[in-house]
């Protein structure tokens, strides 16, 4: 059947901002303005005056906790010029990076194809800040809320503009990738093909000992040269410098949709600290993965780097790197269906004071992805990042458990070819209810992957974006600066949220989500979204 013709692409022009890229019908009209004394718009920046009010606790004389109320004055500084951002994924030819190319490509184009069910418009369906809505406030007349496209909340680059290119041991274009993936219809392929075709990943690092001995067959697009020098990073860092050139961008951001790694071992002298870490680079030494050499390249270039897969790319001595640089960093494992249902739903569980004792967590796959984790050193650098988000729910309860005690928890992923993308999660929840009773929730989740974590990756890029020109300042300093160099205002997104050295980790789903809207809120000088409607609890 003959693929539809294309329909005109929406205008996209941000609700907040000054859209400068090629695609918007120029100067935006912004959705809202905030009507504050504590906030100013000039052409260029939103200037806000904040106030963060928290509560600190201390122990009283009897040991009883006294809660104080506290305030803490911040500016904060937005870049309203929304930038031409490239992002650069490494593995692009994988299915996530061909799956998301096409993706981006049929929205740009505002295609429309056929399919079993009749024609289906391209959409950004699962993304937070393309899909979902913010409330912006309550109407003054009638007490209703008032909510917002989520991506109109700060002036935030749209996933059409984005230009995409990146690397991958596969030297497969992208149009026969997308075919080796099998993610999408025919129909829609067909309308893509074209500009996919033109599409080739730039050759990538291997070493084959990080990846399962199963990808060896795929590996015919590596770089040349030891990995005993700098060479390595020197080359990914032009590759960075020559797709911002050629594509006329303002900045890149790279972002690791790779096969999932072994760990690294953390060793002190190798990869405890920037130095060493650099050092052991140059003397290529074993523990020294490809997701960190990427991200060491990138840190050194200023591009924001992203790491989708559970391994521990961030080992402390990128880190401290990124730190020095002042180089944004992200991580780790795209948080996509499985797990995403899991930290919702242990979240609900044990908030309700229902004691959570088993969760048993089943899958099986049948892409590359889940070929790759068939290796038990690829499956346990996943079994980990799966493992951990429960950690802080359960800790945050000691109503339902004892210090140390957490539910029992299993993860199991198994490779079975024949259902492709599609995985299937099963998953069983055993809880203590009333009086000795118990509760038992099975769950069978048929997760396409490919085009669940699309929708993450284009997040990422957007979040990670707008955090880079964001600033902020005590209002009692005398220079702006920006945030942590880790980005765990990402944690949505992820399911091993890489937190700044010594804070908390964050796994609760809605927690995550108050975190990221409510900062960009405060960007505004708008009050945390509290949920209190006291309108319509007084009177
Ligand atoms: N729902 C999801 O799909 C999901 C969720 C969470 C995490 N992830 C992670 O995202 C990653 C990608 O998933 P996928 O389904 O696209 O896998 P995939 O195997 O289809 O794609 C990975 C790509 O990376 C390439 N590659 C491997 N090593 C490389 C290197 N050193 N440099 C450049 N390219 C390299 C491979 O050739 C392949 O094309 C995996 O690590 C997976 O665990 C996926
Ligand atoms: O995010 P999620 O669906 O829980 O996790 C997924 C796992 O269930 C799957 O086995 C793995 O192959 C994917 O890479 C992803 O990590």
């Amino acid at each position: 059947m003959a693929p539809h013709a294309e329909v005109d692409a929406t205008s996209h022009a941000n609700g907040n901002g000054l859209s400068t890229n090629g695609h918007s019908a120029g100067a935006s009209k912004p959705l809202f303005k905030v009507n504050s004394p504590n906030v100013v718009y000039t052409d260029s920046e939103i200037n806000t005056k904040y106030t963060y009010r928290d509560t600190s606790i201390t122990k009283g004389p009897d040991g009883d906790l006294v809660a104080t109320p506290t305030e803490t004055r911040y500016d904060f500084k937005v870049d309203r010029k929304v930038p031409k951002v490239g992002v650069m994924l490494v593995g692009w030819g994988g299915n996530n990076g061909s799956t998301v190319t096409a993706g981006i490509i049929a929205n740009r184009r505002g295609l429309v194809w056929d399919t079993r069910e009749g024609t289906q418009a391209a959409n950004y369906y699962g993304s937070v800040v393309m899909g979902s809505t913010i409330k912006l406030g309550t109407d003054a007349k009638t007490h209703k809320d008032v909510n917002i496209p989520f991506h109109d909340i700060l002036p935030m680059v749209h996933p059409n503009d984005l230009v995409i290119g990146g690397w991958d041991i596969s030297s497969l274009n992208l149009a026969a990738a997308m075919d080796r993936a099998k993610v999408l219809q025919p129909t829609l392929k067909a309308l893509v093909r074209k500009e996919m075709a033109e599409m080739k990943p730039l050759p990538s690092i291997y070493y084959p000992d990080f990846i399962a001995a199963n990808q060896e067959d795929r590996a015919d697009n590596i770089l040349p040269g030891s990995k005993a020098s700098m060479a390595h990073v020197e080359q990914i860092r032009k590759d960075i410098r020559d797709f911002k050139v050629a594509n006329g961008l303002d900045k890149v951001i790279v972002q690791w949709t790779a096969n999932t790694e072994r760990f690294s071992s953390l060793i002190d002298g190798v990869n405890d600290t920037a130095e060493n870490l650099l050092k052991a680079i140059q003397d290529g030494h074993e523990e020294v993965s490809p997701s960190t050499v990427f991200a060491v390249a990138s840190i050194l270039e200023g591009a924001p780097f992203i790491n989708g897969s559970p391994q521990n790319t961030f080992v402390p001595g990128a880190i401290e790197l990124a730190e020095k640089q002042g180089s944004f960093i992200g991580g780790d494992d795209f948080k996509s269906g499985q797990t995403k249902m899991k930290s919702a739903l242990v979240d609900f569980l044990i908030s309700a004071g229902i004691k959570l004792t088993s969760i048993a967590s089943y899958n099986h796959l049948g892409n590359n992805d889940g070929k790759n984790l068939s290796s038990q050193k690829q499956f346990r650098s996943k079994e980990i990042s799966k493992s951990n988000v429960v950690d802080d729910m359960v800790e945050a309860n000691s109503v339902l458990y004892k210090e140390g005690e957490h539910p029992d928890h299993t993860v199991v992923i198994k490779y079975m070819p024949a259902v492709g993308d599609d995985k299937r999660a099963l998953d069983e929840y055993y809880a203590e209810i009333f009086m000795g009773g118990h509760q038992t929730i099975s769950l069978f989740n048929v997760c396409e992957d490919s085009l669940l974590a699309s929708p993450l990756i284009i997040d990422l890029v957007l979040v990670a974006e707008m955090m880079t020109r964001i600033q902020w300042k005590k209002a009692d300093g005398d220079k702006y600066q920006s945030f942590h160099s880790v980005l765990s205002v990402l944690s949505y997104m992820l399911k091993a949220p890489l937190t700044p050295p010594g804070t908390p980790v964050v796994n609760a789903l809605a927690k995550q989500r108050a975190a990221l809207t409510n900062i960009f809120r405060a960007c505004i000088g708008l009050e945390p979204e509290s949920d209190m409607t006291l309108e319509h609890k007084l009177f």
